[in-house]
């Protein structure tokens, strides 16, 4: 398809296809050739990346908001991505159903009281950012979003943009954005051409892992075990995403996975909040609490960790750096093996 060339003619490259990748006709991204372990199979330059947001406000409404500002308001910039947008699905396709697209019917499905605060409560933000509604002295108190739809685009502009398209963008930034170093420094979000093609998976089926250059704010996807020519390219979102009630809302899919990752205690309306730090972010699933009475038990084990991680190296498992292995077991999901891509 048109974006693989793209990111060619731009100087990255990738061993990869899209296509479809199961019997209920999900796309995805396919091998093209057989790729070994530790071999970067796809690399997209900086220049192809959208970065959005600040630290303190990088809630999908408003990087929607400032994505199609910014592609009417540069009609150059928005025409030199022209084969990204069109490698997205289109808006109303049903390869793309996120919690902004929710009617009351959907709200209702859900039977979970919780879950359904937490369609009301995003979608709700999104709301405010499409119609602007907050006054200056909300957003100044921080109750309201600090950007509007109305805000970014000139007079009359914002008029033309359809609650479908502004949830339709919302949805694409929030399941299709990675959390990357922004050019200056800090924790942005990016979109990153064609590896947002890649399907999640949990831990033990992905074979790749993604990741930026520090250095260039290059993006590369770095294979974590030997994948056939024409096996599908996976990797696994983030340790939230495996987390059933999560990838449901934020992404529109459930894994079959024998035991389903759900406990009252870290239920996700608790979770997606960044000030609450009652609770470990987006890395673990569990509270500080709960951290902290595993690692006790972990700390009064007979072995220690050096004697641990001899045990692991021998089983050619991909593990975290030694370094407080156990603390690290308790709160990272997902371990990533940070040597293996340099970073
Ligand atoms: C980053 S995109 C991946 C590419 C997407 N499949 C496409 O064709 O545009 C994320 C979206 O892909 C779908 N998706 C990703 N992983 C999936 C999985 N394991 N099972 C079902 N759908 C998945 C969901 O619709 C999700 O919101």
């Amino acid at each position: 398809i048109e974006v693989l060339d793209w990111v060619d003619s731009k100087g990255g490259y990738a061993h990869l296809s899209v296509g479809t990748v199961n019997d209920a006709g999900l796309r995805g991204t396919l091998a093209t050739r057989d790729i070994a372990e530790g071999e970067t199979l796809a690399y997209i330059p900086r220049e192809l990346i959208v970065e959005f947001g600040a630290p303190a406000h990088d809630k999908p409404p408003e990087n929607a908001a400032r994505l199609l500002a910014r592609q009417r308001r540069d009609p150059a910039w928005h025409a030199a991505f022209l084969p990204y947008w069109r490698s997205l699905p289109a808006p109303a396709s049903r390869a793309i159903f996120c919690k902004e697209m929710f009617t009351q019917r959907h709200r209702d499905l859900l039977q979970d009281a919780e879950m359904a605060a937490v369609v009301v409560e995003e979608t709700g933000v999104a709301r405010q950012v499409y119609n602007g509604s907050s006054s200056w002295w909300q957003r100044w108190l921080g109750q309201a979003p600090p950007v509007s739809l109305q805000g970014l685009l000139p007079e009359g502009a914002a008029h033309k943009i359809s609650w479908q398209e502004f949830a339709h963008t919302t949805c694409h930034v929030g399941a299709y954005g990675f959390g990357c170093r922004g050019a200056w420094g800090g924790r942005r979000v990016c979109l990153v051409p064609l590896l947002d093609l890649m399907n999640h998976a949990a831990p033990d089926l992905a074979n790749v892992i993604v990741h930026q250059d520090e250095g260039n704010g290059s993006y590369g996807c770095t294979a974590t075990r030997a994948i056939r020519a024409g096996e599908e390219v996976t990797q696994t979102y983030s340790a939230a995403a495996l987390r059933s009630d999560y990838s449901l809302l934020h992404y529109g899919f459930v894994l079959d996975s024998e035991r389903p990752l759900l406990a009252g205690l870290d239920h996700m309306a608790r979770f997606e909040h960044d000030n609450d730090d009652l609770y470990l972010q987006h890395q673990s699933l569990m509270s500080h609490e709960e951290a902290q009475r595993l690692s006790g038990i972990l700390a009064s084990f007979p072995t220690t960790e050096a004697e641990d991680l001899q045990l692991l190296q021998g089983t050619g498992a991909i593990f975290v750096p030694p370094e407080d292995l156990r603390l690290r077991r308790v709160s990272e999901v997902v371990p990533v093996n940070r040597e293996l891509v340099g970073i």
